[in-house]
């Protein structure tokens, strides 16, 4: 079995009396993609959190590529963030920049390359994701929320990413978007042979790109098999979760 480059190991957080992350363990290797479900509040975004090293875990440990990385900073840090793309949940373009400004920022402002090699690449990404030069010149309110799914996604790979997050990639989107958001997730990892990491709770969407999925449930993953099995996990939570229904051991977020 190939390496994990990401592993979280007994990792948890609290904020105040509320223990969210109650010893979590996941790992992740290259070519590999892992989805994340689990209701709302359930710690998927904390999570996320502290493997990025936006927070810092309470105990436990987070290693990339043989590294520990649970307090790193400076140059530690900021190596490993190069090593990772990630897809916000609303998108988060920045309103002020044109398209291809969005998809190059990251290459302007942290690897220093000139607006104009930095825009071939943006436009080259662009294609990647199925949109054409002209696009690049709008703004983002100019696009629809679709376009701006591909914009985003196309942003998160421009680096070649060993590591990509994807936080909710397909909410908000139409069955038919949301599908071929599905289809250059597995592209993109397919193809660059990276880890993808994603948080959803579209079950048709966790299907179709996962090779795994782990479920988090009460600060910790309580299940996690191929993503073929999920319908048949033998355990009632994940049942409950992935059938989607109010009825069973899980309370209502409500
Ligand atoms: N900075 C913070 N300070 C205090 N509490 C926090 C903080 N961040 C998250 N929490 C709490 O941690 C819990 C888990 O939140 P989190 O955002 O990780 O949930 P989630 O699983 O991503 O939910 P959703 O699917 O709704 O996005 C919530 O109860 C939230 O209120």
């Amino acid at each position: 079995m190939t390496a994990s480059l990401l592993k979280l190991e007994g990792v948890e957080k609290s904020f105040g009396p509320k223990k969210v992350l109650r010893g979590v363990d996941i790992d992740v290797a290259p070519g590999q993609s892992l989805v994340i479900i689990g209701g709302s509040g359930s710690g998927k975004s904390v999570m996320l959190k502290n493997a990025l090293g936006l927070m810092s875990p309470d105990a436990g440990r987070i290693v990339f590529d043989g590294q520990d990385v649970t307090n790193a900073k400076g140059k530690t840090r900021e190596a490993m963030r190069a090593r990772i793309g990630m897809l916000f949940q609303a998108g988060a373009l920045f309103d002020s920049l044109t398209v291809w400004e969005n998809v190059a920022f990251r290459l302007i402002n942290s690897e220093g390359m000139s607006r104009r090699q930095a825009k071939e690449r943006a436009i080259e990404t662009l294609k990647k994701v199925r949109l054409g030069a002209d696009v690049g010149g709008l703004y983002p309110a100019e696009i629809s929320g679709g376009m701006q799914k591909r914009v985003s996604l196309a942003r998160s790979i421009i680096s070649e990413p060993d590591l990509i997050f994807f936080d909710e990639p397909t909410t908000g989107l139409d069955p038919i978007t949301a599908d071929a958001i599905n289809d250059l997730i597995l592209e993109m990892v397919r193809g660059l042979g990276a880890a993808a990491v994603t948080i959803t709770h579209d079950m048709a969407s966790a299907t179709k790109i996962a090779d795994e999925i782990a479920m988090l449930l009460d600060g910790k993953i309580i299940w996690r098999g191929p993503a073929k099995d999920v319908y048949a996990s033998g355990n009632e939570y994940v049942d409950q979760f992935v059938n989607g229904r109010a009825e069973g051991p899980i309370q209502p977020a409500i």
